[in-house]
């Protein structure tokens, strides 16, 4: 089989424009060529097709029988598979997508929170966001979601997101208490990695807060789990639906989302429709990291349209939290929070990160090259990780994996938690450089050319969502041999859970991965390989997520013309959302 290119029209695309050909069969060339790269855009993470200004192709097809031109906010008729508004050339099914998520985000943002006076929360306020150490970005977040039903939390990483968010929901628990009202809360994350993270952060400062003194109620009424997306709105197996939707919205009061720059343009749709009326929903994330794999980059359009909101000089909270007259038809809101507060003496990426963000690569050499940065190291020009002079340092890790003593639960809790030490990134997944074969070639230097394929020590990621085994897409798996041979340990919602390999629902080796496949998780170590040549995949957005996924050490192999081009390209999608949810 040949190799699928990523720059042309797949099969099914060209399968998509031949029904429509064959329908009408004298139907311009340019119409049906058009509506395969519409649906060739769908699967490079594209909402719709930019006709780019072509007036010419523009005309022809509102001329067609297949095209749809309903005003912005009504139904495309299902008679057509296609949709044209303005430029933009889209599938009928995401264009409805798109309709239905600009509605569904409007209708939450518009209701009004019924609150009585908030005066009696002023000391809780006080004492969780002293005025004269507080952020104050951090404060104007967690005040606003008092009287706001629609708020996007951004920042990049360590600038605080769960510690605000935190202090958001113990404001609004602390609000449903003094009105009589328990609140149902619920926190999600598109993948069950990152809710698991979002999870373990939020347990970690809640018990700081409970042991600086808080309130015992208030700190067990906060949740201490977070499921994925998918459990919360109802997955029901092998169907596309969910169990919860607009006929039967989701019980719960306030929901927050993590991660939603993961979150691609379907699920959106179906979280926002099930978000009950007056419920509140938070979505937090970095708008800087790689847009979903699917159709997408919806947190990027959201954060567009909604308003920035900056701290107010006063700082009483009954101000802070004020409802904002804003003449938008759009009522979201959003606070961008700025200041990272990871310690820089221990590992100092953040400059770097800002580099690469602002797509600034002189500063982002320099900083690489200077070697001033704590715990960030440049292998310039380095094309192998396995390489003599890398090769130990890159293998440690997962040499220590080999010994762990497959009949001591503790150990095997302990030796999964050594699994996410460190981790090979790659921006392909196919070639030398790419993920398959750098992991295939770890695999053999920890086990030899003529390993069992699930040795001890060996690391698997499931690549596929299975309800039947409670497993879900990226989570990791530690393989052990025991007296009955091989098992592959992984931590469940049912806890520690061992299954046979035969028995696993598809999954691959884990010591090297795709960027893509690591966003929503975190590791102490991540080695970053840029290919020898530039490659479609690079982008900004690429090297910025990558390397935002390290949390003490960096290591960066790559040349300087590939990162200055991977720097210089935006992984942008073409969406309509921002402007559907700005125009009146
Ligand atoms: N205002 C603040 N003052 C002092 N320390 C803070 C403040 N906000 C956050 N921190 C500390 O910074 C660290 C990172 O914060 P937090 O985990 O909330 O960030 P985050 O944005 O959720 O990070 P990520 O999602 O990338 O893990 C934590 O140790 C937290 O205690």
């Amino acid at each position: 089989m040949s190799a699928q290119r990523d720059d042309l029209p797949r099969v099914f695309d060209l399968a998509f424009a031949q029904t429509l050909a064959r329908r009408e069969p004298d139907a311009d060339p340019r119409v049906i060529d058009a509506a395969a790269r519409a649906s060739f855009a769908i699967a490079q993470g594209h909402a719709a097709l930019d006709l780019e200004g072509d007036d010419a192709l523009r005309n022809m097809l509102a001329t067609s029988r297949w095209v749809a031109r309903p005003d912005a906010d009504a139904v495309a008729d299902p008679a057509m598979p296609l949709v044209l508004e303005g430029d933009l050339l889209y599938l009928r099914r995401y264009r409805e997508y798109e309709r239905r998520l600009a509605d569904g985000l409007r209708r939450i943002a518009a209701a009004t929170i019924d609150v009585d006076d908030i005066t009696p929360l002023a000391p809780l306020f006080e004492r969780l966001f002293p005025s004269d150490a507080r952020d104050a970005h951090q404060a104007r977040a967690a005040a606003l979601a008092l009287r706001h039903p629609l708020l996007l939390v951004t920042g990049g990483p360590g600038t605080g997101k769960t510690t605000t968010i935190t202090r958001l929901l113990l404001f609004a628990v602390a609000q449903a208490h003094a009105e009589g009202r328990t609140l149902r809360i619920a926190l999600a994350a598109p993948t069950g990695r990152a809710a698991d993270r979002m999870a373990q952060s939020l347990r970690i400062a809640v018990d700081h807060l409970r042991s600086a003194g808080l309130d015992a109620a208030l700190c067990d009424a906060l949740p201490t789990d977070a499921s994925t997306l998918h459990r919360l709105l109802g997955a029901i197996p092998d169907r596309p639906r969910f169990r919860h939707g607009i006929d039967l919205p989701l019980p719960h009061d306030l929901i927050v989302v993590d991660e939603a720059s993961m979150v691609d343009l379907p699920l959106m749709c179906k979280l926002v429709e099930a978000v009950a009326a007056g419920a509140r929903l938070v979505l937090l994330g970095d708008r800087d990291q790689l847009p979903s794999v699917e159709a997408g980059d919806v947190l990027a359009a959201i954060a567009d349209a909604a308003v920035t909101v900056e701290p107010a000089s006063d700082t009483a909270l009954e101000t802070l939290a004020a409802p904002l007259a804003t003449p938008q038809r759009f009522k979201g809101l959003r606070v961008a929070l700025q200041r990272t507060y990871r310690q820089a003496d221990v590992f100092d990426l953040a400059p770097l990160a800002t580099a690469v963000r602002e797509g600034d690569a002189d500063t982002a050499l320099a900083l690489l090259r200077g070697g001033t940065l704590r715990n960030v190291h440049f292998h310039e020009d380095a094309v192998d990780p396995l390489a003599s002079q890398l090769r130990d340092e890159l293998l440690a890790p997962w040499r220590a994996l080999g010994t762990v003593d497959a009949d001591a639960p503790a150990a095997i809790e302990d030796a999964l938690a050594l699994a996410q030490r460190a981790r090979l990134l790659t921006a392909l997944r196919h070639g030398a450089q790419g993920a398959i074969a750098l992991n295939a070639r770890i695999e053999e230097a920890l086990a030899g050319a003529q390993r069992d394929p699930y040795f001890h020590g060996r690391l698997v990621a499931i690549m596929e969502n299975s309800y039947r085994h409670g497993l879900f897409n990226g989570d990791l798996g530690l393989c052990l041999r025991g007296e009955d041979g091989s098992v592959v340990w992984f931590r469940t919602a049912a806890g520690l859970r061992p299954f046979h390999p035969a028995a696993l629902p598809a999954h691959a080796g884990a010591f090297a991965m795709t960027v893509h496949k690591a966003q929503g998780s975190e590791f102490e170590t991540v080695w970053l390989q840029l290919p020898r040549q530039f490659a479609r995949t690079l982008s900004r957005e690429l090297v910025y997520t990558a390397i935002t996924r390290a949390r003490d050490a960096l290591h960066l192999c790559a040349s300087e013309s590939v990162l200055r081009e991977a720097l210089s390209v935006r992984a942008q999608r073409v969406s309509g959302l921002s402007r559907r949810l700005r125009d009146a």
